[in-house]
């Protein structure tokens, strides 16, 4: 069974957009959505003063942030808000000792994400403004590969399983994947060579006998579908239990050939993504969310950070615009 559903839910429509009561909120939120945090806007008030049975202070912080269970409160500069602001706060933490809040300036809004994951922007000289857009966040990313590890743990009750990752891309996802399955299993890895002339070949080759075993094959992502057909079949010749495919990511509109993939993680839009493992040129593996980058990071020739020379090639083509589209889907086989 395959079920596709709509995954944006952390960006709303505009009709269900709320009315901001001022500008720094509306910013914020755009800010949220790009790096593709939940939010809520002023969910709860919280009473913070009584007079004969009677509420007669109370504070709405601006934002809930529920993968955080925080709330933030935004502020501006002005010295008569902040105090305002800071005293409310205060008052709130002695009431509610187990709410967690922060007092939010503008000019922090970066340092709210390392809270969410996303601490490796700037290490990996990954601008923020070289990002064309976040396609899923580090919260998102685990979510689905807890309820992939689920499914595979019960489909495969009472076996144990030999899962093959495909180097290198695989890294994390593979690390991740398995620690979520709860079935006894193996690991082992293939790294494949591509050549134009020879075209593709095993570089380096399992190290376990799968023959008889329950082998799942894991792949950071399926384009073209040509490199899953291809281990397909080596590995079949080996003659396992049974070969199935759990692949993070799908872009399913690139395929050229017809290959099984029973476990999807998301569906994505046919552009050139990097991090959680996949990278341009050898960079940005080691981003903990999956993105998009801009044309002019890929374009930008003899840039001194990059290593390697196929990427550039394959993300214009993979970024080729007329096929972009806007959606990302989650898949379960
Ligand atoms: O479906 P296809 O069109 O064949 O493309 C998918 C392949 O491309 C990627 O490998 P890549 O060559 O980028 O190697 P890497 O994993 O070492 O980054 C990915 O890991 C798949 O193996
Ligand atoms: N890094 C990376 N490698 C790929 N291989 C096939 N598609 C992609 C992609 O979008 N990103």
């Amino acid at each position: 069974m395959t079920a596709a559903v709509q995954q944006s839910s952390v960006r709303r429509a505009d009709a269900q957009r709320p009315r901001f009561a001022h500008p720094a909120e509306a910013e914020f939120a755009a800010f949220l959505d790009f790096y593709r945090i939940a939010w809520e806007y002023e969910p709860r008030s919280f009473p913070l003063r009584w007079q004969d049975g009677r509420i007669v202070e109370q504070f709405t912080p601006d934002f809930y942030l529920p993968e955080q269970d925080l709330y933030v409160e935004l502020t501006t500069m002005k010295q008569s808000l902040v105090t305002r602001k800071h005293r409310k706060v205060r008052r709130l933490r002695e009431l509610y000792p187990h709410v967690n809040i922060v007092l939010l300036y503008r000019k922090d809004y970066h340092e709210i994400l390392s809270r969410f994951g996303y601490g490796s922007v700037d290490i990996t000289s990954l601008r923020p403004d070289q990002i064309e857009r976040v396609l899923l966040s580090p919260a998102e990313i685990q979510r689905r590969v807890a309820e992939l590890g689920q499914q595979i743990s019960t489909d495969y009750a009472g076996e144990s399983l030999v899962l093959v990752g495909v180097l290198k891309g695989i890294t994390f996802f593979l690390a991740d994947l398995a620690r979520a399955i709860t079935r006894p299993l193996a690991i082992d890895y293939l790294q494949l060579s591509r050549d134009l002339r020879e075209g593709v070949a095993i570089r380096k080759d399992l190290d376990l006998d799968i023959r008889g075993k329950h082998v799942l094959l894991v792949e950071d992502i399926v384009n073209t579908g040509l490199t899953l057909d291809f281990i397909m079949r080596v590995l079949r010749e080996r003659e396992p239990a049974s070969l199935e495919v759990c692949a993070l990511l799908d872009k399913a509109e690139r395929r050229l050939v017809s290959v099984p993939v029973k476990y999807v993680g998301f569906t994505i839009p046919n552009e050139f993504v990097v991090g959680y493992g996949l990278d341009y040129r050898e960079l940005y593996r080691n981003l903990p969310f999956i993105c998009v980058l801009k044309r002019e990071v890929y374009e930008a020739n003899g840039n001194g950070h990059l290593i390697g020379g196929t990427g550039q090639e394959a993300a214009a083509e993979a970024a080729e615009p007329s096929l972009v589209a806007t959606r990302v889907e989650v898949g379960s086989g």
